[in-house]
C-alpha cells in the first residue's frame, strides 16, 4: 500500500465554457507527501482534485502517477481513491459491509473482504461499531468509516475534499491529530482540499496556496510563512502586514512589528482598536486621520489597516487607546519584497 508514488500535473487547465476554473497549473508532489491545497472559494482547488481523481476531464495538460500518464483512465483504473466532504455511506448497510463494498463490486471471496475491511476499521479505531448503521454514528465516526472505504480499494494516492468542514472546532482538531497519524502510518500520499490556512499550516508537508486557478506559491508550510511570496499569499494566510516602499511592496509579519512614540523614526499610524487575545495583544493601526472604529460599518469602510501583534505583558505595561498616534518600526531583516 506504501508503494513510493509521485504524482504530478503537468499544464493542466480546466475551462467551463468561458470560465477559467483552472489555468494550466504545474505541480510535482514527492511520494509520501501530505500537500494541501489551500486557496479562497473559487480557486479551482475542487476542480483539480477532481482532475486529479478522474471526476472531472482536464480541458488541456496531463496528471501523471509514478511517472505513467492517468488523464484519460477512469476513477478506478488509476490508482487514486477519494474521499468526499459528504461522507456518503450506504445507509443500509452495516460499517463492515460499507467499507468491504468495493472488493464485493471485484468479486473477492467474502472472507477475504471482510478480513480486509477489519484490518482497517481496526485502523480507524471503528472495529467496534462494525455492525452498526451509518445512521447510528456521529459526524466524525462516519468520517472514520468513510476513510477506512475509500482505503480499500488500496490507493497510491488519497484524495480528501475539505474532509474536516463539516465537524465542529473541537472535532475537527482531534480529526486533524488523526489525519497525520493515518498519513504517517499509511506513507502514502495525501492531497487534501481547503480553504483554511490553519489546517494546511497543521497538516502539510507542501502547502500551495491557489488563487484565480493558478498556483501562487508551493512550498513546505515554513517557507510560505516565513517568505510569502505574493502580496496574495502573505494576505490569505495572515499575520503579516504589506506596506508599499520605493523599492516595491514589502511584507513584514505583524509579531516583528513594534509600536513607538510617534516621534521616532517608522510609519505614522494611528490606533484603529485594540483585540485582546490571550497570549497577544493585536493593535489595529491606519494611517493617522482616519477615524478610529467606532461601529461596525467603519470596520469595512477602512481598509488599508496593519497590526501589530505585541506579547500580552509587553502591551500591558503600556496599554493604548483608539485614535492615539504612534509609530510602526520593523527590523530590515523581517522585511521581504513581495513578487508582482
Ligand atoms: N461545473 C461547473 N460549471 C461551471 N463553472 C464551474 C463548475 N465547477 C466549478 N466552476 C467554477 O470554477 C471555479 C473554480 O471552482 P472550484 O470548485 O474548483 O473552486 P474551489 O476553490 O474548490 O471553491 P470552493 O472552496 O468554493 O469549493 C469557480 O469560479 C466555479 O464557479
Amino acid at each position: 500500500m506504501s508503494e513510493p508514488t509521485d504524482l504530478a500535473l503537468t499544464g493542466l487547465s480546466k475551462h467551463y465554457g468561458e470560465a477559467v476554473a483552472v489555468a494550466g497549473i504545474d505541480l510535482a508532489m514527492p511520494a509520501g507527501a501530505y500537500c494541501c491545497l489551500l486557496g479562497p472559494s473559487g480557486c479551482g482547488k475542487t476542480s483539480t482534485l477532481r482532475m486529479i481523481a478522474g471526476h472531472e476531464q482536464p480541458t488541456a495538460g496531463q496528471v501523471l502517477l509514478g511517472g505513467r500518464d492517468i488523464t484519460r483512465l477512469s476513477p478506478a483504473e488509476r490508482g487514486t481513491a477519494m474521499m468526499f466532504q459528504s461522507y456518503a455511506l450506504f445507509p443500509h448497510l452495516s460499517v463492515l459491509d460499507n467499507v468491504a463494498f468495493s472488493a464485493r463490486m471485484k468479486g473477492v471471496a467474502r472472507e477475504e473482504r471482510l478480513a480486509q475491511a477489519r484490518a482497517l476499521l481496526d485502523l480507524v479505531a471503528m472495529q467496534p461499531y462494525a455492525q452498526r448503521l451509518p445512521a447510528a454514528l456521529s459526524g466524525g465516526q462516519q468520517q472514520r468509516v468513510a476513510l477506512a472505504r475509500a482505503l480499500m480499494t488500496r490507493p497510491r494516492v488519497l484524495l480528501l475534499d475539505e474532509p474536516l468542514s463539516a465537524l465542529d472546532p473541537f472535532l475537527r482538531i482531534r480529526m486533524r491529530a488523526e489525519l497525520q497519524r493515518w498519513h504517517r502510518e499509511l506513507g502514502m500520499t495525501f492531497v487534501h482540499v481547503t480553504h483554511s490556512q490553519e489546517e494546511a499550516m497543521a497538516l502539510a508537508d507542501l502547502v500551495v496556496v491557489m488563487n484565480h486557478g493558478r498556483i501562487e506559491q508551493a512550498g513546505p508550510p515554513r517557507e510560505v510563512f516565513e517568505r510569502p511570496r505574493t502580496e496574495f499569499v502573505a494576505r490569505f494566510i495572515g499575520a503579516h502586514n504589506v506596506f508599499a516602499t520605493p523599492g516595491g511592496r514589502i511584507a513584514v509579519r505583524s509579531d516583528r512589528c513594534t509600536l513607538a512614540a510617534p516621534e521616532e523614526n517608522g510609519l505614522a499610524v494611528q490606533v484603529r482598536a485594540v483585540e485582546y487575545q490571550g497570549q497577544q495583544v493585536l493593535v489595529h493601526l491606519v494611517p493617522p486621520g482616519d477615524q478610529p472604529a467606532t461601529d461596525e460599518a467603519d470596520d469595512e469602510a477602512t481598509p488599508p489597516a496593519w497590526v501589530a501583534s505585541l506579547p500580552d505583558d509587553l502591551y500591558h505595561r503600556q496599554p493604548l487607546e483608539p485614535g492615539q498616534r504612534l509609530s510602526l518600526r520593523w527590523h530590515e531583516a523581517d522585511a521581504h519584497l513581495l513578487v508582482g
